[in-house]
Formats: structure tokens, C-alpha cells, sequence
């Protein structure tokens, strides 16, 4: 697969790692209905599900090879014959088909999972490449618990699956468990021992055990990773996933710092498919949750607001429309100032004098203080007492 050295491509997993999620199942026809969002907000892969896990999710995968033109789909697999077998199948209608396949690449994983050796996980790392490629052109590999893994080793591995045909090399912080510096590291280190390795995209696929997913992520990529797998909501197993919003804002927002690395996400989709992720799976997006939060483009105290109204850049480093939303909010508390105060009553067309306001400012500290959710009715009935 040929790849553009200066594209960051985006592989949502949403309906993969985080359809995992309890309570987050979907049936065929919506995960279709979701693809074709996917597929308009620009994502370059979407990992469609586990075809062997279950008749449903084989079904889905099938469904979607025949639902997405432009997009590639895959589809995720063991280290074995008969999941790449089953993979292989669900494939059969997708115009851009990859398979997933991998093994676990720590010590723990190796010792405690499989009651193996690195030399025969290593074999059964190449021969499922192998099977794979004997199937379509465009395999990924995944090195389960990579963020554990011996160094040399790991890049003996991803060297192995490179050379059988590995078009991207898959090196997972499985268990959310690196800093951001040492999974740069770990990426870096790959990128000047491993001697094949400009023959395959480098992929970061992080969980958020330590709320590090998507600082792991952005490492990962200043250090050669391109290929960054995600989720809407950043949903997935356990903690979850590295955000694709929270990916694709950083790209948009500190672009010079990545060399004007290019993806081809249209952020002012992410309102509207966040909503829609988190209303299909049943998976509320916690209000403070940058980019799609409820309170991400909302501001609640009086400095802020002030300063904001002055100029909204002294408080807001992405544009609502930006990420789909009309307008910033100016929610009025009772750590309100006068000028956030000013603002809405002008917003119902009184237009206070100085003394006025700050006796009306007074008043209204009463209310606020006394109610969580002042309305345009206490604000009315301030100014009309
Ligand atoms: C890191 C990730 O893989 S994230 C993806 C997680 N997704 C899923 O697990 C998908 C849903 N899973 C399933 O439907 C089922 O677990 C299945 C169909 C995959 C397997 O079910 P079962 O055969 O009943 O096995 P079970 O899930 O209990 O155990 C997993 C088996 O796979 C083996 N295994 C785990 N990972 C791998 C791998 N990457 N390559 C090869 N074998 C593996 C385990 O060692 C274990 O084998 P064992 O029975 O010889 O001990
Ligand atoms: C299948 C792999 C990529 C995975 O989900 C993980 O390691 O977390």
C-alpha cells in the first residue's frame, strides 16, 4: 500500500474497540447508518468488528464492505487461520479490504496468556501476516501490550511481520499504561532499528487507563506514527480509547508543530456525530469532555466572561463552528460579573445605565446565588421589579 508520508490517516475503531463497551451494542443496521457518518467526517479506515466473534458481527462487517465506497474496511482477527479465514470472507464485498490481525507481544502476555516462548509467538506473528496477505494486499499488524514489551524484541517482531508482507505495524498501548515520553520513545526506538520500517505505516492504538490515550497518541505521532486509531467520544474497553475529535483538534489547532501534517476530517461534523454516537451506543459524553462536551464551548465566570466578550480569543482557542456548534455559551451564575450580565439583558433589548445595572447586578447575585440555571424569565422579572 502506497502511503503519503505527510497524511495523518485516521482508523476510527468505533465500532470495533468501542462497541466492546457493555451497553454499547449495535445492531447491523445502525453500525451501517454510523459507517456512512464515518465516512462523510473523513475518517481513512473504519474497523468494522471481530467477524469470528459472532454471526451478527460477521453480518455487520459484511454489510458494511457493501455500504462504504471510498473508505477502507476492516476487519480484526487472532493470530490464527481460522479467524483470518472468517475475516477474509466478512471482506469479500469491501473495495478496500484490510485484515487486523496480531498476538500479544509483552513478556506478561507471552508468559501468563499463551504459556509460550517469544520465538514461537514470533512464528505465529508471521505466519498469521502471511495467511492474511495470501488474502488481500493491505494487513495490519498489531503487537498486543507493545507498551510492555521488551524493546528488541518488539522490534525484532515488527521487523519479522514487516518482511511478510505487514503494511502497517500496529503497536498498541494495550493496557493505557506508558507516558507520553516513553511511548514516544518506543515508537522512535522502532523507527531507527527496525530496518524495513519505511515499508509499513506506524499505528498508535492507545486506551485511556491513565488518561494519557490521546497525549500517548500525539507522541506516538511526533515521532513518526501515522496512522492513529480512534474512537467518537473516545469510547472503548475499560477507560476507553484515544478521542478522534481530541486528535484531529490538536492536528487542526498546532498544524505548523506536525509539519503541516494533513488528514481529511471535517471537524464541524463532530457536534452532531458525538451526539449521535453517544444516543445509539446509550454512553453519556461527560459535560467537560474537550472539543464534545457539554461545557467545552461554555463559559461560566465572570473574568472569563468579561474577557471573552472583549475578545474571544482571550478564551477560546478552537471556534465553535470549528467543531459544528453556532455559538460559544455565556451561562450566567452567580459567579457572574457585570459585563456577562450586561450582555444577556442587551441580548433582550434593555440597555442598562451604569448605576442601573449594578444595582440590578446586586440583585441579581441573589437570584444566582439562590438558583442553578438562571432563565431569560428571572432575567425579565429582574429588570421589570
Ligand atoms: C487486544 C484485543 O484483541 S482487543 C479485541 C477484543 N475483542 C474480542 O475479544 C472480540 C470478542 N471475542 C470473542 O467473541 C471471543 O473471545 C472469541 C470468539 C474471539 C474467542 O472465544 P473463545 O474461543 O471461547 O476463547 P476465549 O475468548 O475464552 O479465550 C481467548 C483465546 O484466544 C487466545 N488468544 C487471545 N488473543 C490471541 C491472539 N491475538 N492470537 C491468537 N490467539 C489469541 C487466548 O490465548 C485464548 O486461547 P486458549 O483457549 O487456547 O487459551
Ligand atoms: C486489537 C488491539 C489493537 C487492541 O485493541 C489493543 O491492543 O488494545
Amino acid at each position: 500500500m502506497l502511503h503519503d508520508p505527510n497524511h495523518l490517516y485516521i482508523f476510527d475503531t468505533t465500532l470495533r474497540d468501542g462497541e466492546q463497551v457493555p451497553g454499547c451494542q449495535l445492531t447491523t443496521i445502525e453500525k451501517v447508518e454510523i459507517a456512512k457518518d464515518l465516512e462523510r467526517l473523513g475518517v481513512d479506515i473504519i474497523e468494522a468488528g471481530f467477524p469470528v466473534s459472532s454471526p451478527g458481527d460477521f453480518q455487520s462487517v459484511v454489510e458494511l464492505s457493501k455500504a462504504v465506497d471510498d473508505v477502507i474496511i476492516c476487519a480484526l482477527t487472532r493470530a490464527n487461520k481460522n479467524d483470518i479465514d472468517v475475516a477474509a470472507d466478512a471482506l469479500k464485498h469491501a473495495k478496500r479490504p484490510r485484515i487486523h490481525t496480531g498476538i500479544g507481544s509483552s513478556d506478561m502476555h507471552i508468559q501468563y496468556k499463551f504459556s509460550s516462548t517469544r520465538e514461537e509467538i514470533l512464528e505465529r506473528a508471521v505466519a498469521a501476516v502471511k495467511h492474511a496477505k495470501s488474502y488481500v494486499e493491505d494487513v495490519e499488524f498489531y503487537a498486543e501490550d507493545a507498551g510492555r514489551a521488551d524493546l528488541a524484541y518488539l522490534a525484532q517482531m515488527i521487523e519479522a511481520v514487516i518482511n511478510a508482507g505487514a503494511t502497517v505495524v500496529n503497536i498498541p498501548d494495550t493496557n493505557g499504561y506508558c507516558l507520553p515520553d516513553q511511548y514516544g520513545a518506543k515508537i522512535k526506538y522502532l523507527k531507527e532499528h527496525v530496518k524495513n520500517i519505511d515499508q509499513a505505516i506506524i499505528s498508535a492504538h492507545c486506551h485511556n487507563d491513565l488518561g494519557l490515550a490521546t497525549a500517548n497518541s500525539i507522541a506516538a505521532v511526533q515521532h513518526g506514527a501515522r496512522q492513529v486509531e480512534c474512537t467518537i467520544n473516545g469510547i472503548g474497553e475499560r477507560a476507553g480509547n484515544t478521542s478522534l475529535e481530541e486528535v484531529a483538534m490538536i492536528l487542526k489547532v498546532h498544524n505548523q508543530s506536525f509539519g503541516n501534517l494533513s488528514s481529511n476530517i471535517d471537524s464541524t461534523m463532530f457536534t452532531y456525530i458525538s451526539r449521535k454516537v453517544s444516543d445509539m451506543m446509550n454512553m453519556p459524553v461527560q459535560p467537560n469532555k474537550a472539543i464534545v462536551g457539554r461545557n467545552a464551548f461554555a463559559h461560566s465566570s465572570g473574568i472569563h466572561q468579561d474577557g471573552f466578550l472583549k475578545h474571544r480569543e482571550n478564551y477560546e482557542i478552537i471556534r465553535p463552528e470549528d467543531v459544528g456548534l453556532q455559538e460559544a455559551d455565556i451561562i450566567l451564575t452567580a459567579r457572574s460579573g457585570r459585563h456577562a450580565l450586561k450582555h444577556h439583558l442587551e441580548r433582550l433589548g434593555y440597555h442598562l445605565d451604569k448605576e442601573t445595572l449594578s444595582n440590578t447586578y446586586e440583585r441579581f447575585l441573589v437570584i444566582a446565588d439562590a438558583k442553578k440555571d438562571i432563565n431569560d424569565e428571572d432575567l425579565l422579572s429582574l429588570v421589570k421589579s
